[in-house]
């Protein structure tokens, strides 16, 4: 597939699921890969599996999708079982250019695989990925005639019919059934283990400058730029943790009425959702220092785009920019 909407940095970790793991396509699955691809009902449902399907088409496709992924263009992901590493299908994600910054996305399954819930598993996961590490903001699927499975599979996902003008005019050589979803709609609809509570602040200096700590290495999103802030814990106020976390993080003491709310992140991550308010403060006694080992910037407010942060911070440094 070719792509407009090239990223030079586009990462590719592996992905699991309760039963799978995406990772990269290996050479060890060329066998599985034609085996499994050398199916009339494949090729009938899918745009760019011929039949029949010989070596060499495996092959280009392993070669073609690391070219692809280099220059920036597409990822490709082998399907496997967690618990045999097996092969049994792939998900490709292809950049898209345009001021939307979506994603089209294909995938196939073998058939000895079909009807567990193997595909909406992997497809759940990608489109995480696409909207948590990829930083899109939609996502597009053709569907040929015919293949009333991955129209359930992309209903039940939350997508939704569309045109497909807005796809590459290389996509739309057959008729197909466009479906697109938007990231706040699909992550708003996804169930979620837990809902995090953390509370944050930024602290602002007589300059304006804000405050940013780097997550130490070890931690969860670890070499990001954040608010300084921590975990609520059982029974304390948002306000008290917070007091709590500066103290012990940036070494300053905070009043709990110095603290005025402001904004908070709603934002799923894949193991949890992370609801946080976000308070500014303007009055503290001490001097910041990472008492974690965590480096420190006084940022202004029209740099702050310089310092790559959390996804779920994004919301909130456009309307601190908006604010300062
Ligand atoms: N403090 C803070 N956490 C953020 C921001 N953005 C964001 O996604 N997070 C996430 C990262 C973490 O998953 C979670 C905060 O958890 P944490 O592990 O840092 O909390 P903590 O300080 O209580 O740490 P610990 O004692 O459990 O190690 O919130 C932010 O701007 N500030």
């Amino acid at each position: 597939m070719a792509a407009i909407g090239a990223d030079p940095l586009l990462p590719q970790p592996i992905l699991d699921t309760a039963r799978l793991r995406l990772r990269p396509l290996r050479p060890g699955d060329l066998a599985v890969i034609t085996k499994l691809a050398n199916d009339p009902d494949i090729s009938d449902r899918t745009a760019a599996i011929p039949h029949p399907y010989k070596p060499y088409h495996a092959e280009y496709w392993l070669t073609n999708s690391r070219a692809e992924r280099e220059r920036g263009e597409a990822v490709t992901y082998a399907i496997a079982l967690k618990d045999s590493d097996e092969f049994i299908g792939g998900v490709s994600l292809t950049l898209m250019s345009g001021a939307e910054r979506s994603i089209l996305l294909g995938y196939w399954l073998g058939r000895d695989y079909w009807r567990l819930g193997y595909a909406t598993e992997a497809v759940r996961r990608a489109l995480h990925f696409i909207f948590t590490d990829l930083d899109r903001v939609s996502a597009y699927a053709l569907v040929l005639p015919g293949n009333e499975a991955s129209l359930g599979v992309l209903d039940k996902l939350g997508f939704e019919p569309c045109g497909i003008e807005n796809l590459p005019a290389e996509e739309r050589c057959r008729p197909a059934f466009g479906r697109r979803v938007a990231r706040a709609d699909f992550l708003a609809a996804q169930p979620v283990k837990r809902t995090l509570f953390v509370v944050a602040a930024a602290l602002i200096d007589g300059d304006g400058r804000v405050l940013l700590a780097q997550r130490p290495e070890g931690k969860a999103l670890a070499g990001l730029w954040e608010f300084p802030g921590g975990k609520v814990s059982e029974g304390e106020t948002p306000e008290a943790a917070l007091v709590r976390e500066l103290k012990e993080e940036l070494g300053i003491s905070v009043r709990p009425s110095c603290l005025a709310p402001f904004a908070f992140a709603s934002h799923t991550y894949p193991d949890f959702h992370l609801l946080m308010p976000l308070y500014l403060c303007r009055v503290w006694e001490g001097e910041p220092h990472g008492h974690e080992g965590q480096a420190l910037a006084w940022v202004r407010p029209t740099r702050l785009h310089d310092f790559a942060m959390p996804p779920a911070d994004v919301p909130l440094v456009a309307q601190l920019r908006a604010m300062l």
